[in-house]
C-alpha cells in the first residue's frame, strides 16, 4: 500500500527516516544546494518537498507553513508514510538582547501559548525536543563556531493583535530566548507519535527591533538573516548524519 497522504502528497514509498521543516516553502531554494540530487516532489497548499542526500544519508526536506495547525498536519501525515526524526528549520524573533540577528537558538523547550497542542493534550504537558538530537546539534554548532543559545522558545498564534509588545516583554523576562510559532506543536505532537524532533531557529528579529521591517528584510535576503539560515541548515543536516551512524 502506498498510503498517500492528503495534503503533503507523499507516500511511504519514498522511504525517508529524516525530515528538515523549514517553514516557508521558498527556503526550500536555498536547502537544496546543500543536497546531492536534489529533487522537487510536490508542493500542495503550504507543503513544498523535495528529497536529496548528504553525506550519503536520505533527506526530505518539507515545509509546513506557518502555524501550529499546519504543522501538525505535517508532523502527522510524515510520521505515517515512515519519517522517523524531524528538525524545524525555522525563523524567529530574539526576545533577549543578547540573541542576535543571525544568532541561532537550539530549543530545549517550548511555551505552549499555541492552539494546536492543547487540541492534543492539556498544556502542563512539556513541549521538548528529543535529547540525543538536540545535544547533536548543540555539537555541531559548538564544532562549527556557529552563533548559538539553547534554551526556551515561545511559540504563539498571534502576530497582530493590540498587545504584542506587552507579551513579548513578559516572557522576555521569564528568559525566553525568542518567538515562533510551530515548535510547540512539532515537539508535543512529536513526542505523541513517538517521533524525534528538534527545532533551530534563526534570529531575525532583533529584541525590541522592528517585527514587520525585520521579516521584510529576511524575504529580501539580509546577509545576518541568510547566513544564520545557512548555519541552522548545516547543523540540522549533519545532525542527521550523527544519528544514522548511530552516533547519538
Ligand atoms: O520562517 P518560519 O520558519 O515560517 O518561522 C517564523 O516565520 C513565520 C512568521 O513570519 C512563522 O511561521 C514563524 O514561526
Ligand atoms: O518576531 C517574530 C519573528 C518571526 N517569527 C515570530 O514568530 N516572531
Amino acid at each position: 500500500m502506498l498510503n498517500l497522504q492528503p495534503h503533503i502528497q507523499l507516500d511511504d514509498s519514498l522511504g525517508i527516516k529524516y525530515a528538515l521543516l523549514p517553514g516557508d516553502p521558498a527556503r526550500l531554494d536555498r536547502i537544496s544546494p546543500f543536497l546531492e540530487n536534489a529533487q522537487e516532489l510536490k508542493f500542495n497548499r503550504e507543503y513544498r518537498s523535495l528529497v536529496g542526500t548528504y553525506k550519503g544519508v536520505k533527506i526530505l526536506a518539507m515545509s509546513t507553513g506557518m502555524g501550529g495547525a499546519s504543522t501538525g498536519i505535517a508532523v502527522e501525515e510524515l510520521h505515517k508514510i515512515g519519517v522517523e526524526a524531524m528538525i524545524r528549520i525555522g525563523s524567529c524573533g530574539s526576545l533577549q538582547p543578547k540573541v542576535k540577528m543571525g544568532d541561532i537558538i537550539l530549543v530545549s523547550g517550548a511555551v505552549r501559548d499555541e492552539g494546536t497542542s492543547k487540541t492534543y493534550i492539556d498544556s502542563i504537558f512539556p513541549a521538548v525536543p528529543d535529547t540525543n538530537l538536540l545535544l547533536a546539534c548543540l555539537e555541531v554548532a559548538k564544532e562549527k563556531n556557529i552563533p548559538h543559545h539553547t534554551g526556551i522558545a515561545r511559540s504563539h498564534d498571534s502576530f497582530y493583535t493590540d498587545d504584542e509588545d506587552a507579551i513579548d516583554a513578559f516572557w522576555s523576562k521569564k528568559g525566553v530566548l525568542g518567538c515562533d510559532m510551530e515548535t510547540a506543536s512539532l515537539f508535543t505532537i512529536g513526542h505523541l507519535r513517538g517521533v524525534k524532533t528538534a527545532s533551530i531557529l534563526n534570529n531575525v528579529v532583533d529584541y525590541q527591533g522592528d517585527t514587520f521591517d525585520s521579516i521584510v528584510n529576511y524575504v529580501d535576503g539580509a546577509s545576518l538573516s541568510m547566513q544564520g539560515e545557512k548555519n541552522e541548515i548545516i547543523v540540522g543536516l549533519e545532525a542527521f548524519v550523527r544519528l544514522e551512524k548511530g552516533l547519538l
